[in-house]
């Protein structure tokens, strides 16, 4: 009836892309602070332009992975380096965090004027796994998690989370190292071999096959489905509810 193997007692769900409308909240947002900082930075190199392409990069190199991460992973595509700065630092600083820092004011306003909605048919199937009595914790590398569930209203839905704030305290490697989806097995002394991973990101996808998790369902908002299974999915879906229907 949840569509998972049967031996599967826990339930690990990706945020952004997989629970909420949000994935395209973060990529525009990561589209218009590289591509002005990559504007500003030719003009000053007297080098071409090159603008963030928001699948492309964003798939390869930012979805999924913290903050900083993303900053990071996606500058050494181009073979660009910043000092780090510090979590302090402001929009103006020319530092990883200070870019981060752009890009999440950038995250905040949008969520402010536009709220955040919650894809019906994931809630359908979080109720679905909670009434079968399996355990359900959000696993994602968003620092903005917490605020993001209450303001989609689901936040009750889930017995734990594990987030961009926890990875930062606990000093855990981001997706797609497996680290926070196995912290996340950890809350309910799970065996990842008997827990599923929910996830819409190629690195999320990458940590639930890392960790060795007993099932990882890829989730294809935007045509990726050949990719998620090169990252280690073991079933793609569209939609969570074609899981229910599946039986
Ligand atoms: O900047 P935040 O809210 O801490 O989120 C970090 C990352 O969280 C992930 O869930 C998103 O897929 C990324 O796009 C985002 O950059």
């Amino acid at each position: 009836m949840l569509g998972l193997p049967d031996h599967v007692s826990a339930c690990l769900f990706d945020l952004d892309g997989v629970l909420t409308r949000t994935a395209k909240v973060h990529a525009a947002a990561w589209k218009e602070m590289f591509d002005d900082y990559l504007r500003q930075r030719a003009a000053r190199d007297g080098s071409p332009f090159v603008p963030f392409d928001a699948v492309r990069d964003y798939d390869e190199y930012v979805d999924g992975r913290p903050r900083e991460d993303g900053v990071r992973t996606f500058l050494a595509s181009r073979g660009l380096t910043l000092p780090e700065g510090t979590v302090s630092d402001g929009p103006d600083q020319e530092t990883v965090h200070g870019l981060g820092t752009r890009k999440n004011d950038l995250v905040l306003r949008a969520i402010r004027e536009q709220g955040v909605e919650s894809y019906e048919g994931s809630v359908a199937y979080v109720r679905a796994v909670r009434d079968a009595g399996l355990h359900r914790a959000v696993v994602s590398s968003s620092a903005n998690c917490r605020d993001v569930l209450v303001a989609a209203g689901i936040e009750d839905l889930f017995e734990g989370r594990v987030d961009g704030v926890t990875v930062a305290e606990q000093g855990l490697r981001g997706k797609p190292a497996p680290d926070s989806y196995l912290a996340g097995a950890r809350l309910f002394g799970t065996d990842p071999r008997d827990a599923a991973v929910f996830e819409d990101a190629l690195a999320g996808v990458a940590a639930g096959k890392a960790g060795g998790f007993g099932f990882v369902v890829g989730v294809d908002r935007t045509g990726q489905a050949d990719e998620l299974r090169a990252h280690g999915a073991d079933v793609v879906v569209t939609d969570l509810s074609e899981l229910l229907d599946r039986g």
